[in-house]
């Protein structure tokens, strides 16, 4: 296997920047294979990331092209101290120093430079996110501190926080700022606790002139976390600089956080970010396909943007895997393509569906002929799978209720909106109903 992978390295050599191969791939060491699952080490916890983060179905993808079969992949820490993994080490901390993002001596700002305010795609939904993140990088410590945050996972958070602080370095390289998921702080403060350290600790956070904290729910429950941030907190506070954290949650519905920093985090500004819509996913997209060199067209972008995710990952996550099929392939993303490598994943609302073949799915579906479907009989077996077909109709076709009622045996309009509304109500309280329409829409759409 390790011949396969090698390949693998190779093939992604080609599709990948000379930068981002030799900082993110080139470093990965065959470690052998189990069953199905490729184990492959690579040197530290930020590379591993990094890796499961933006490359791993790249790399997957590439691993099941060579063989042929369905491979996982398990990445592993074996620390490489050998010249080559060095210099990468080295290289991968150059690069998170880039815009502007001076290493200081003694912290890392554990920034990421790809998170800035340029790549972020600002639309109706996260507007007010993103302007409260530009104000603050460009006044910190002034209006709104501290900033929170909040949104849905993959909306973007992780974005701003680091966009805030690469945005302030580039024009203040002295500035002293750091990045911290809740999780690192809560480890370092652990580890500093255990070897006697906490000077150390609390000074370090302490002469931050912006401390970025994400996903500061996980502190909840946490009692020396939470006090020890508490105590972090106030200190920066006082001395006028900027805190920002983000959240999956408001401050008061994360369950296991102290009234005090929950107060605190009211203080300031606290901001939303929504899920995005149709447009700003395509906006996303195309920008993102353009810094990867990737070509979409246009009827491919809409399809993704139209899957039922807004998690702006998981849409990043469909893009990479195209991007790989096509270059792994030789061949140009199309539409055929898309649907056919991102089947499992999307629901294709851009298909065409008719009654007709609805009043069909369905009546397999439920065993029925299709005349049972369209006739007026009221036994119970044909009456609720007819309302789901009519409600189907009315769902995923552009038919007019009289349509409908045309060709479910010429009955009434009115027929049809109880058969709609009846459906519609029973969704909210009835899961098997609810989950039998996702099966048919599924089956229908794909
Ligand atoms: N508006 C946007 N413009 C450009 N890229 C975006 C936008 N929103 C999200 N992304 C991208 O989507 C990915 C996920 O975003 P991010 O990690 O910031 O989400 P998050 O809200 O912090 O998620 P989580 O809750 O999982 O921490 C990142 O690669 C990010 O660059």
């Amino acid at each position: 296997m390790e011949e396969v992978w090698l390949q693998a390295q190779s093939n992604l050599a080609k599709v990948l920047t000379h930068q981002t191969y030799n900082t993110w791939i080139q470093p990965i060491k065959f470690n052998g294979a189990n069953k199905n699952t490729l184990i492959l080490s690579v040197p530290n916890e930020f590379i591993k990331e990094r890796i499961a983060e933006h490359y791993l179905p790249m790399i997957i993808e590439s691993i099941c092209s060579l063989t042929n079969s369905q491979y996982t992949v398990e990445l592993q820490i074996t620390p490489q101290e050998s010249k080559q993994s060095t210099a990468t080490k080295r290289d991968a901390a150059k690069t998170a120093a880039e815009p502007g993002q001076q290493p200081q001596a003694d912290y890392s700002t554990n920034l990421n430079p790809k998170y800035t305010f340029e790549t972020f795609v600002c639309g109706g939904s996260n507007q007010f996110a993103h302007a409260a993140a530009q104000s603050v990088a460009n006044n910190p410590a002034g209006k709104y501190n501290p900033l929170f945050i909040y949104g849905g996972v993959g909306l973007g958070k992780t974005h701003l926080l680091n966009a805030i602080g690469n945005d302030v370095l580039t024009r203040n390289k002295k500035a002293r700022i750091c990045f911290y998921t809740s999780e690192k702080f809560m480890n370092e403060l652990i580890n500093c606790l255990r070897y006697q350290k906490m000077d150390q600790f609390r000074n370090k956070f302490r002469k931050m002139d912006i401390l970025l904290i994400d996903d500061i729910q996980f502190i909840a429950g946490k009692e020396r976390t939470q006090e020890e941030f508490f105590h972090t907190f106030n200190s920066l506070y006082e001395s006028h600089k900027q805190i920002i954290v983000t959240s999956d949650k408001f401050p008061k519905d994360i369950p296991g956080l102290e009234e005090r920093l929950r107060s605190r985090f009211e203080w300031g500004l606290i901001a939303d970010i929504q899920p995005p819509d149709t447009e700003t996913k395509i906006a996303i997209l195309k920008k993102k396909a353009e810094s990867d060199k990737i070509v979409l067209p246009d009827d491919v972008s809409l399809f993704l943007a139209s899957s039922a995710t807004s998690n702006v990952r998981e849409l990043e996550g469909m893009l990479i895997r195209l991007g790989a099929v096509a270059s792994l392939t030789g061949k140009n993303i199309t539409l055929d393509m898309a649907r056919e490598v991102l089947k499992d994943i999307i629901v294709d609302k851009t298909k065409e569906v008719t009654v007709e073949m609805i009043q069909k799915y369905v009546a397999e579906h439920f065993g029925i002929k299709v005349t049972e479907l369209k006739s007026d009989k009221r036994l119970k077996a044909l009456v609720v799978p007819r309302q789901i077909a009519i409600y189907l109709c009315r769902e995923l076709t552009k038919a007019s209720y009289p349509e409908i009622g045309e060709k479910f045996g010429g009955k009434d309009h009115s027929t049809i909106i109880h058969s709609t509304k009846k459906v519609e109500k029973l969704l909210s309280q009835n899961f098997e109903l609810k989950s039998t329409i996702d099966t048919l829409k599924k089956g229908l759409l794909t």
